[in-house]
């Protein structure tokens, strides 16, 4: 099977790569939590964020050193802050622990080396040429918590998502089990479906019927289970509450922050993923959806924006729509005929649920 899978290598290496950042930001959340720091201390995040940005970038380059990334950081906050010791001690951490893919991958050894890679994370994105989309915490206030996040990445040919890959180290394997193993990689190739690995598993090509995850499309709309995130500053509660409510939907949704609820959608943990706009203004950055998008497409399900259009992810960094709906095929119909009678086929009536 895997023969006739496009970007095999690319996938390979996106896998290696969020692996290792996926480590990396474990060991600092787990560390952060342990120490029991203040909570509004934000400095994990950005040793993290910035680690993770650097050694998915380092991997990416040095496999494919013509390709172009829109990564969410850059290197300022580093150099300001003087936090270049504490990154590389962390990044030394993980290329010691996860050695065996320093061939593959390479390593990052000095200042200098790690602020070039943070930086080369600056591409404008756009309709033409390889370039991938790089999430390194998504999610970070779920991050600071011990809550959930994920690392991101994406390839983006000519405009399309081609190859989506998702580390999410706090995941349970199984949402509804209590006593589930958590971490898992997720990864989607566009045409070939979508499949899950153990995070603490070997990277291997997952791609065989046991890992795929494919969507079920029969059960009562008023049964669906739906993720939203956790912040308010982040998606209308208000109005999704609304939606729900519509569709006659009365059991309560579960929060979490980051794209791990596109993974839950896709994994059919959940069947309705809802992120309506709480600024009008808002446009959704690319590297908070290309990897989460392929996942639930490859599985069998529908996204689009709250009207129900394709996102377009060969705009620049951001996409230029509004709000994200995820859903399974036959449900996401009729979410949309209510958001539109809602808020109006256009948004007429939209800046009454945003804050
Ligand atoms: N106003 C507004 N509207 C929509 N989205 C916004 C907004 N402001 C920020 N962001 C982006 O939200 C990203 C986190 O999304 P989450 O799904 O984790 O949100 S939530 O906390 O679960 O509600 C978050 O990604 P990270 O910064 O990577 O955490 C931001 O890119
Ligand atoms: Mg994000
Ligand atoms: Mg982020
Ligand atoms: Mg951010």
């Amino acid at each position: 099977m895997s023969k006739d899978i496009p970007y095999l290598r690319e996938i390979y290496i996106a896998q290696l790569a969020v692996k290792r950042a996926s480590l990396l930001t474990k060991k600092i959340a787990d560390e952060h939590l342990q120490r029991g720091i203040s909570k509004v201390d934000k400095s994990p995040v950005t040793v993290g964020d910035f680690g993770a940005q650097a050694v998915v970038i380092n991997s990416i380059l040095k496999n494919f050193p013509g390709d172009e990334i829109v990564g969410e950081e850059d290197s300022r906050l580093i150099k300001s802050q003087h936090l270049e010791t504490s990154i590389l001690k962390e990044i030394s951490w993980v290329q010691e622990k996860d050695s065996k893919a320093n061939e593959q991958l390479g390593k990052i050894e000095t200042a200098e080396q790690l602020c070039d890679a943070v930086d080369k994370g600056n591409s404008e994105g756009g309709r033409s040429g390889r370039i991938w989309a790089l999430d390194p915490i998504d999610g970070t206030k779920g991050f600071i918590r011990g809550d959930q996040y994920a690392v991101c990445l994406a390839l983006i040919v000519d405009g399309v998502v081609q190859v989506g890959v998702i580390g999410c180290p706090n995941l349970p394997h199984d949402l509804r089990e209590k006593d589930s193993k958590i971490g898992g990689i997720y990864t989607a190739i566009r045409g070939h479906g979508s499949y899950f690995q153990d995070l603490s598993d070997d990277v291997t090509y997952p791609f065989n019927s046991k890992n795929r995850m494919k969507l079920h499309n029969e059960y009562d709309i008023s049964q669906s289970r739906v993720v939203e995130g956790v912040e308010k500053g982040h998606s209308s509660h208000e109005l999704q509450a609304l939606i729900k409510t519509k569709l006659g939907i009365t059991q309560p949704s579960v929060n979490l922050d980051s794209q791990v609820k596109y993974c839950a959608v896709a994994h059919g943990d959940a069947e309705i993923y809802l992120r309506l706009p709480i600024n009008v203004n808002y446009r959704e950055k690319i590297w908070d959806h290309a990897s989460g998008w392929l996942l639930v497409h490859e599985s069998g399900g529908k996204v689009t924006d709250m009207y129900g259009n394709d996102l377009d992810f060969g705009h620049g960094r951001t996409l230029d729509s509004q709000g994200v709906i995820a859903a399974t095929s036959t449900v996401h119909p009729k979410i949309i005929k209510v958001i539109k009678e809602i808020v109006g086929e256009h948004g007429e009536e939209l800046q009454k649920y945003c804050g």
